[in-house]
């Protein structure tokens, strides 16, 4: 790939609180150029009169995905953006209409070669939950409707960057991890894979600032509601769970029960996750801490703290870091870890670039190293 190349680069789902971090970010990527914005309720409308503080900045107007002329446009990537549910229907199409070769079993034509001047490498990189879980079962039963794109599912590589690096460098179609996913695992499968930590037992609480829930109008996300409280929901239900116990599993080749609880608390970003685990023989919170050090010694975005310094959402906000420690608990045989994150950055966006990256054969930190805002 040629270093000064820039990649055309579009955002379904522009007009949303991840689609306008995907714009600001790509803004400041040196490899990209952003060729097309939708939205829904918002198409037809600049996207500064959307989000003002983009003023200044040269980027497309918003427009509808049904006016969007897919092969003439031209893209190398598509972020996809949108809620989940949608997400999968509009992938679909969208591979279809450019006849893309993860689509080779589908593709209907005379000859080989026809079918290869047809075919397209558009990268997808979705950030719905939509491709994330790899059982057609579970994802009707966690997500109350069966699956339209089984055969896409199968495809889509997990985003979880520094646990799929070699797959996703490979991959048309990448799932990003949801937010809370992403600390969770990040902190757990070092553990896991190395056999330190119970497979049983394993309680994650966690919180998230409010745009973790979208910028559609929902009456339980109003200021009054949010502000000066927080409050736990989807107790033993949330649809994070499977997607957090299919990737324990992997990592630890057992079936992994989870005990999830999120809560919204009254900040714009920012995810903290607090997360009891049981230790495996003479294993101490010390052994658990070297395995995280050295398992993300050369990670450019995971950073394991010094002493007894606690991970705070103020430490990676804006950014694309991910920042983790381990404690001892007063119960002997526990350890207590806490990882913080961006949710919109390394939770959604910058995941999301950092997997473009790596699907272009970029650099994979390239856009990504800005420090995080404080205060
Ligand atoms: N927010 C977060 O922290 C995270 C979000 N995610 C996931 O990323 C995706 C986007 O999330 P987020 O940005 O928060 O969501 P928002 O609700 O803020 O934005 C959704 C976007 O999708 C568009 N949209 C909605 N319905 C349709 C439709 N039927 N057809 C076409 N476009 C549509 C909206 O357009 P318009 O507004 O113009 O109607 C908007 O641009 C979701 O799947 C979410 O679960 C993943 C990780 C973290
Ligand atoms: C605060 C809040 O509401 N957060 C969202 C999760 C955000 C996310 O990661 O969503 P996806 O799995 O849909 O991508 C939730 O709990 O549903």
């Amino acid at each position: 790939m040629l270093a000064d190349r820039k990649y055309r680069v579009g955002v379904l789902g522009a007009s949303g609180y991840t689609g306008a971090d995907l714009v600001r970010l790509l803004i400041a990527h040196p490899n990209t150029e952003i060729a097309l914005l939708t939205g829904e309720r918002k198409a037809g409308m600049s996207l500064k009169s959307v989000f003002p503080h983009f003023v200044g900045y040269d980027i497309p107007d918003i427009i509808s995905i049904d006016e969007v002329e897919w092969p003439a446009i031209e893209l190398d990537v598509v972020f996809c953006a949108l809620p989940h549910a949608t997400s999968q229907d509009v992938i679909k199409g969208l591979l279809h209409s450019l006849n893309h070769s993860i689509l080779d079993e589908m593709i209907v034509t005379t000859t080989a070669d026809q079918a290869n001047s047809l075919r397209s490498e558009v990268k997808v990189v979705d950030l719905s939950a939509d491709f994330r879980l790899r059982d057609t079962e579970t994802y009707a039963k966690w997500y109350g409707k069966a699956h339209d794109a089984t055969d896409l599912q199968k495809k889509a590589v997990y985003g979880l960057t520094e646990i799929y690096r070699d797959d996703i460098k490979k991959a048309d179609l990448v799932a990003c991890p949801g937010c809370y996913p992403t600390a969770a695992l990040l902190s757990l499968i070092p553990l896991l894979k190395a056999g330190l930590i119970k497979t049983e037992d394993i309680l994650i609480d966690a919180k998230s600032g409010v745009s973790g829930a979208g910028r559609s109008l929902k009456e339980q996300n109003l200021f009054v509601e949010v502000s000066e409280a927080m409050h736990p929901y989807g107790i033993g239900s949330h649809r994070h769970m499977p997607e957090i116990e299919q990737e324990l599993a992997v990592a630890s080749k057992n079936d992994v029960t989870i005990s999830f609880t999120p809560h919204l608390v009254p900040m714009n970003r920012g995810e903290l996750e607090t997360i009891y685990v049981k230790l495996e023989g003479n294993e101490t919170p010390e052994t658990l801490k070297a395995a995280l050090l050295s398992a993300y010694e050369n990670e450019p975005f995971v950073h394991i703290l010094e002493g007894s310094i606690a991970p705070a959402t103020r430490m990676v906000r804006g950014s694309n870091n991910c920042v983790i420690n381990v404690f001892p608990d007063r119960i002997p045989g526990r350890a207590i870890i806490i990882a913080a994150i961006d949710n919109l950055v390394k939770g959604s966006s910058g995941q999301a670039i950092q997997n473009m990256n790596l699907m272009l054969g970029l650099e994979e930190t390239t856009g990504l190293m800005q420090a995080p805002m404080f205060p």
